[in-house]
């Protein structure tokens, strides 16, 4: 007998474990550890993972499972172990983490092929049901008694595949190849045959002559500057042939790769690379931090620490954020190790994720660049993993399971062996808290490339401009600068802060900002009540009249779009040409790198957008970097405001002179003397560290101490507020005497959808049962969640605090 023990997809804190199934015979031994399988569950049939298989178990009666969906794992040992380990450190359900780590795609419904990949013979039983065909639904394989066996045997040698088919655009791609259908000598002697007029025709014959490969139809034609008919007649003479190849939906297939070879390294960057190298040759799981200014050439690094895993035979994961995951990050490995990389990232269509997924899999490539879940790749020989700008929020998914790629990161190394690299110009706090201690092995690149000064960065106090009567959104400074580069033929990237719309109050005439006493959280200003409330907090005053400083009454709100700053630029300096790019205009697929080519063929002279050109962009011509308002950031309600801002404002600033022209400047704001400002401009990374420890220290924030949030949420407001009250209390009796419960507090946005939103904070030094605790919780409230619309949230070390 053997017994499935399967984890199945119904995720409720009461079927967060294993059930069993019978395996029917013919699937005996063929069922094995990381398979998708069919299982009646109830009335219905759900998917469920396999975690193990038995020869035996404590239940009789078992039910037997109806079918495989998989023929080959699609999880491995490690990813199953890994699945669980996140599952009780996110206290979520196993089935959460399983299906995290794998692409969309295969949640949805599909269809199963088997295709013949050989023209030899294969095993009688398989032949007879192939008949003659390539290609056979895998449902027929099922009706017609088909011995799995042989098939799984047939997978291992290559002989056959299993394709799946999604019913909507997502299948495979065909595409039509074009190859000669001659021996060389054959065209050689065709050609001399052509009349002259024939010289379309000539063209492509000698092509093939020269490189007898198929080439993609569409390929040549833009290659060769020809036509379909001129392809088309040289097809009918039967000296040229049409091939459909089904290829992969490669996202970059339009794209061509420079090839690179590696650059010799500099001292520092030699200083940097050896002990990295050391750990990947003696198998260490190190981790490092590398920390680097903006173009001290941390990528070139990157790039020989993998080079170094290759040549051992192991493989690389890349992690990049998302928004800074651009063409021109892609470039970058994908000429150094050419079709060996796969990329993953949200743009890509699920089926092309899932085509970038398979090449993983089937381990046809080595290195994988991806953002988040890139961190899952179903890799067996880890060599390195490495988190380019690992401060990046991002890295930790905002639902369950909220985990976070650097702590699963870890976990991978620790497994294969392998160093971990985590990279920035402006490491997180805690990050760099960690390798001071020396629990993360700290590597300096303080220079730049290029033997250049960091730009100089010149503050404007926007005070000034309104005491001047300028009452634009560009400083005179500004505006100057951008047209003396306009007349220079340089280029400008413009920046302006997306987030924190209208949330914060300032007086105009002297910049305060209105704060919480006990927090040092600056206050949201509630549109509906017309208060000002702290979300940390209980405290909370009506609306102020007047600046409590000076008294003056030019309070105001905050917030501009991209769009204002478009028009105003459009007034202002009417000759200038402006890419704008933000969600809106970046929506279209393609768009993105489109609207950055354009920029870097200098068909633009300012770059307009948001935080997504606020990282990884290297223009050469780019000589003046603009920031409009940094104020917006700096206010918003999350103790990481101001680390936030250091952060930014040191990426944006990094966009500028990075090449031979020298570089500058301009951040305006209504808060000058903010640190964060003043140290950024200054590139004062390590004051800013002190600096800001000092902070989290007095007010007991991270890295000092560790937070947890629960957020809940219900319909009716007193039944949110109640709950989390309960959830208080029973924190504040099972957590230990040194952990601080706060709450309950409205969540910062107190309603959306009509549902009414509470949290409580937790601040704590070492808890090792908090997630017990959390588990009860959750489980007690089991039948409000499912019955009667409660949410509980439970977000440990959070980063959005919203
Ligand atoms: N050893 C080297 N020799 C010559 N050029 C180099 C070398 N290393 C890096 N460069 C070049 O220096 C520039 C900056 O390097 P790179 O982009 O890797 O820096 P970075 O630290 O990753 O920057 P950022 O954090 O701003 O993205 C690039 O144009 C890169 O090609
Ligand atoms: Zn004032
Ligand atoms: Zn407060």
């Amino acid at each position: 007998m053997q017994v499935a023990k399967v984890i199945v997809d119904v995720p409720t804190s009461q079927t967060n474990h294993t059930f069993d199934y019978l395996i029917p015979e013919p699937l005996e031994n063929i069922v094995i550890k990381g398979m998708r399988v069919s299982v009646p569950f109830g009335p219905r049939k759900v998917m469920g993972f396999v975690v193990e298989v038995s020869d035996h178990s404590e239940f009789d009666k078992l039910k037997p499972l109806d079918e495989v969906m998989d023929l080959t794992p699609v999880l491995t040992d490690e990813l199953l172990q890994l699945g669980k380990w996140m599952s009780e450190q996110t206290v979520s359900f196993y089935i959460q983490n399983f299906q995290a780590m794998l692409p969309q795609i295969l949640k949805a419904k599909y269809k199963k092929e088997i295709e013949a990949l050989t023209d030899v013979e294969l095993p009688e039983g398989l032949q007879q049901l192939f008949a003659g065909r390539t290609i056979m639904d895998f449902e027929e394989f099922i009706e017609r008694n088909g011995n799995y066996a042989l098939l799984l045997e047939e997978i291992k040698n290559g002989h056959v595949q299993i394709n799946y088919i999604v019913k909507s655009k997502e299948t495979k791609k065909t595409k039509v190849f074009i190859g000669p259908n001659k021996e060389q000598y054959l065209l050689e002697e065709a050609i001399e045959d052509m009349s002259n007029r024939a010289k379309k025709q000539k063209k492509i014959m000698e092509w093939f002559i020269q490189q007898p490969e198929p080439v993609e139809q569409q390929l040549l034609l833009t290659k060769l500057q020809t036509t379909s008919s001129t392809i088309n007649q040289l097809v009918d003479k039967k000296l040229l042939k049409k091939i459909d190849k089904k290829v992969y939906r490669d996202p970059f297939q339009n794209t061509e790769f420079e090839r690179t070879t590696s650059l010799p390294l500099n001292s520092q960057q030699q200083a940097a690379i050896k002990p990295i190298w050391d750990a990947i040759d003696s198998k260490k799981d190190e981790v490092f931090l590398l920390h680097g200014v903006t173009g001290s050439g941390k990528t070139e690094v990157y790039l020989q620490a993998i080079e170094r895993v290759l040549v051992k035979g192991e493989e690389a994961i890349v992690l990049v954020p998302e928004i800074a995951l651009t063409p021109q990050m892609v470039q970058r490995f994908k000429g150094r190790f050419g079709s060996e990389v796969a990329v993953l990232h949200s743009a890509l269509s699920p089926g092309e994720k899932f085509d970038e997924w398979t090449k993983i899999h089937k381990k046809e490539v080595k290195v994988v660049v991806g953002a988040r879940s890139a961190i899952f790749a179903p890799f067996e020989n880890i060599g390195i993993i490495i988190i380019d700008e690992e401060h990046e929020t991002s890295y930790k998914q905002d639902e369950q399971p909220r985990y976070h790629a650097r702590e699963v990161a870890k976990k991978r190394g620790s497994y294969h062996n392998c160093p971990i690299v985590l990279g920035s110009a402006t490491p997180m706090l805690e990050s760099y808290a960690r390798a001071k201690k020396g629990v993360y092995r700290l590597l300096e690149m303080p220079d730049r490339m290029n033997e250049g000064e960091m730009p100089p960065v010149e503050i404007i106090d926007m005070r000034d401009e309104l005491y001047a009567g300028n009452r634009t959104m560009f400083s005179r400074n500004l505006l100057d600068a951008i047209k003396s580069r306009i007349e220079r033929k340089e280029q400008v990237v413009l920046f302006l802060n997306r987030r924190g719309h209208s949330t914060f109050v300032m007086c105009r005439e002297c910049g305060d900002v209105m704060k919480c006493p006990a927090c040092d959280i600056a206050l949201t200003y509630h549109k509906s009540s017309h208060q000002l409330k702290c979300h940390y907090c209980d405290y909370q005053i009506p609306m102020v009249k007047e600046c409590q400083v000076c008294k003056s009454k030019t309070i105001r709100y905050f917030g501009t779009g991209t769009q204002k700053v478009e028009e105003a630029l459009r007034e202002h300096i009417p000759e200038a040409k402006v890419i704008r790019m933000d969600v809106d205009t970046t929506r279209r697929k393609g768009s993105h790198k489109s609207l950055l080519d354009k920029f870097g063929n200098g068909e633009a002279n300012i770059l307009l957008g948001t935080q997504m050109i606020a990282k990884g962009l290297d223009f050469e011509r780019v000589t003046l970097v603009g920031v409009l308002a940094v104020d917006t950031m700096l206010h918003l309600p999350d103790f990481r405001s101001s680390e936030k801002t250091f952060q930014l404002l040191t990426q944006v600033s990094g966009r500028a002179g990075r090449h031979k022209l020298p570089g500058e400047v301009i951040i305006q704001t209504y808060t000058p003397e903010h640190y964060s400002i003043q140290l950024a401009s200054q590139y004062q990374y390590q004051q800013f560290f002190q600096q800001e420890m000092e902070t989290r220290k007095g007010f007991h924030y991270p890295p000092y101490y560790f937070l947890t949030l629960i957020n809940v949420s219900h319909p009716n407001q007193l039944k949110a507020q109640e709950v989390t009250k309960t959830i208080c209390k029973l924190l504040f009796k099972h957590l230990s005497a040194q952990a601080t419960v706060l709450g309950p507090t409205p969540s910062p946005i107190v309603r959306i959808n009509n549902r009414y939103r509470y949290q409580c904070m937790v601040k704590y030094k070492d808890e090792p049962n908090q997630r017990e605790v959390m588990r009860r919780i959750l489980k007690h409230y089991h039948d409000d969640i499912y019955r009667h619309d409660l949410t509980i949230q439970v977000d440990f070390e959070p980063y959005s605090l919203m």
